[in-house]
């Protein structure tokens, strides 16, 4: 496809923390695979100086450089922006797309879409009646890898029929050096590993244990263990356990701000062996290899052989694909992502309530029912 074909968007920038810094840098990558024409627009920041600060650090290369507003108000507004990325704490998720929506904005949010799934329904409950695409940021559904994968799993059956996934995202997050406002510290701003890595775990068991999205998926049993905080404010570890009644299947699905999990973060198992995932973290993973049993150890004991590893090298942190993908469903005029519909979001959202309702950690919106 010649680059004047491409899709355009322009995009609105809302907040210059570490993912706006990594995204605006995705945006402007020049790729010769790149499905869409990605324009940084405007960027909306706290005030004036930390944004141009942002533009001068991340994105100098860009012209013309993008229009530096001193608040979120002003980007919504802006008649030359099409689409605002969020790129604020959870806790802000909400309100930050009810403002886009209401100005006629399509949305595109950093995950944890909302703090609960009844903030969620009333984001796409917006979007819907205004006509405008709404997206959670869920980024890692989009690499190419983990579609490979799911084709080799779902599709070619390379392992058989999966039985278990495991998966962990930890960090060591350093907790108690980290200032109380942080939003990996603090309960007003949606803090907790659930909603900020857990959420990443639990995307590759529903992505390797379903075979496909939406009505027809099993809804699996959830049952969760939390670790709270000393002051209990927020979950410091969960475990989620999904059973799918029908089949027996399981993912457990955990996260810790206490320990850095290996770069092998993930196990698919299946009846003819298994899947290992590799990557800095489950959120981008760079390498998967599948080992099966020989045909005289599909009925014993024993060590499956390695047959395959794929490495997929990319520049960039790999946000591009999400971006694209929402370049091409406005550009055909769609208000939701195949990959990531409406209905996914709220349904991890709503097995995050029952896994907090089940451990413990609460949050203000818990109440406002
Ligand atoms: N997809 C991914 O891999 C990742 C996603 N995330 C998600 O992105 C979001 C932001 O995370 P991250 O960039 O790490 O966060 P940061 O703390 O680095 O940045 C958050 C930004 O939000 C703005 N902001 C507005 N109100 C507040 C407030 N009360 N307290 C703090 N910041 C505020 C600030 O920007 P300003 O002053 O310019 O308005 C701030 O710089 C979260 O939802 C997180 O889950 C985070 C990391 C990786
Ligand atoms: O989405 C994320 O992935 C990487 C982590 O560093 C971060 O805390 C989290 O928000």
């Amino acid at each position: 496809m010649q680059s004047h074909d491409l899709p355009v968007l322009r995009w609105g920038i809302i907040a210059t923390g570490q993912i706006s810094s990594w995204f605006v840098r995705d945006l402007s990558l020049s790729r010769q695979d790149a499905k869409a024409i990605h324009i940084i627009q405007a960027i909306g920041s706290s005030t004036e100086q930390k944004g141009l600060k942002f533009v001068e650090t991340y994105i100098p290369h860009v012209s013309p450089p993008p229009k530096v507003y001193a608040s979120y108000e002003e980007v919504y507004a802006d008649p030359h922006v099409d689409i605002i990325y969020i790129g604020t704490p959870n806790a802000l998720h909400k309100q930050n797309c009810l403002d886009a929506i209401k100005h006629g904005k399509h949305v595109l949010c950093e995950k944890a879409f909302a703090v609960t799934s009844q903030e969620a329904k009333e984001i796409f409950d917006s979007a819907r009646d205004k006509g405008v695409f709404v997206m959670e940021a869920m980024w890692t559904r989009f690499f190419p890898l983990v579609q490979t994968l799911q084709r080799l799993v779902h599709e070619e059956k390379v392992i058989g029929d999966v039985h278990r996934v495991f998966c962990d995202l930890g960090l060591d997050m350093n907790l108690a050096t980290l200032k109380p406002e942080s939003r990996l510290r603090s309960r007003a701003l949606g803090a907790g590993t659930l909603l900020d890595i857990c959420i990443y775990s639990l995307t590759w068991g529903l992505l390797m244990l379903e075979p496909r999205l939406g009505d027809d998926a099993e809804k699996p049993r959830v049952i969760a263990a939390q670790t709270l905080s000393e002051d209990d404010e927020i979950d410091i570890a969960t475990s989620v356990l999904l059973h799918y009644p029908s089949t027996g299947k399981q993912g457990i699905l955990t996260s810790t701000c206490m320990a850095k999990t290996p770069h092998t973060f993930c196990r698919i198992e299946g009846t003819k062996g298994y899947v290992t995932v590799d990557g800095v973290s489950a959120s981008a993973p760079s390498a998967f290899t599948y080992y099966l049993k020989t045909p005289e150890e599909q009925s014993v004991a024993g060590s499956p052989m390695l047959i395959k590893r794929y490495e997929a090298e990319h520049e960039g942190f790999g946000l591009f694909w999400e971006a694209d993908a929402v370049a091409i469903d406005i550009a055909a005029c769609k208000t939701e992502n195949g990959i990531m519909p409406w209905g996914e979001t709220v349904r991890v959202m709503e097995m995050m309530d029952e896994a907090r309702r089940q451990g413990g950690a609460r949050f203000p919106q818990d109440d406002n029912k």
